[in-house]
């Protein structure tokens, strides 16, 4: 794993918008479309503000949430309202948005749609991830019901899983699909987070999943 250090939230934001628009950008050189796949929660609002702005073939591009929680559309803790209020707005309107939510009472009654759509626009090019300071990353929780079946090889991409911490009941892309992302980031914030993420490194992926994708990925961290 690589870790980039900044001064400030402002610089990291700025500096991973950059990075990420370059990502996609040489993706649609390569192959005409890029996938992109971003997480919700607290944290990313300030990069999507960015990204929204961004010049570039966004009608090209593909979005899809690392994971959503099974509220309404309109509930706050939506992660699809999220991406809807700060990145698919002004150029960035012009994407595709993948969705993982749909008005069914349990993720399991619209699992299949979802995910035939999902697999449709595999491999991701471009992940950017967030973390929790339980070590969690998309809805991959530690102590969740199906934790071990969503971090093995032949994991379904897109699964419903339930977990204490989590509140609501989650769907999220399987371990396996992020691996497999051709660039992957993951955005943290804090000290908590800083020594969550390098305790995870030396732990089993069942207890800190965030380890199954440290590999390959790029750590972005301010104070
Ligand atoms: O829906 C979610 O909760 C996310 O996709 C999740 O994986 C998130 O990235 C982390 O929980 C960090 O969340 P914060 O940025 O709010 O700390």
């Amino acid at each position: 794993m690589t870790f980039e250090e900044y001064p400030d939230r402002e610089m990291l934001m700025l500096a991973l918008a950059d990075r990420l628009t370059g990502e996609l950008r040489q993706a649609i050189a390569q192959h005409g479309r890029a996938t992109f796949s971003v997480p919700g929660g607290t944290t990313p609002g300030p990069v999507f503000d960015l990204l929204s702005a961004v010049d570039l073939d966004w009608d090209k591009v593909s979005v899809v949430l690392n994971d959503e929680r099974w509220v309404p559309e309109d509930s706050p803790r939506s992660n699809t309202r999220l991406l809807r209020e700060r990145l698919l707005r002004g150029r960035a309107a012009a994407a595709h948005l993948v969705p993982l939510h749909a008005p069914t009472p349990e993720p399991e009654d619209s699992l299949d749609a979802l995910a035939e759509a999902v697999e449709a626009v595999l491999p991701i090019d471009v992940l950017l991830l967030g973390m929790g300071a339980d070590m969690h990353t998309a809805s991959l929780f530690p102590g969740a019901d199906l934790l071990e079946q969503a971090l093995a090889p032949d994991a379904p991409a897109l699964m419903a899983l339930r977990a204490e911490a989590a509140g609501e009941a989650r769907i999220t892309l399987s371990a396996r699909v992020l691996r497999d992302a051709m660039h992957c980031h993951i955005l943290i914030i804090g000290d908590e987070k800083r020594a969550a993420i390098e305790r995870a490194a030396s732990l089993p992926e069942i207890e800190a999943p965030v380890h199954t994708v440290l590999r390959n990925a790029t750590i972005h961290w301010a104070p």
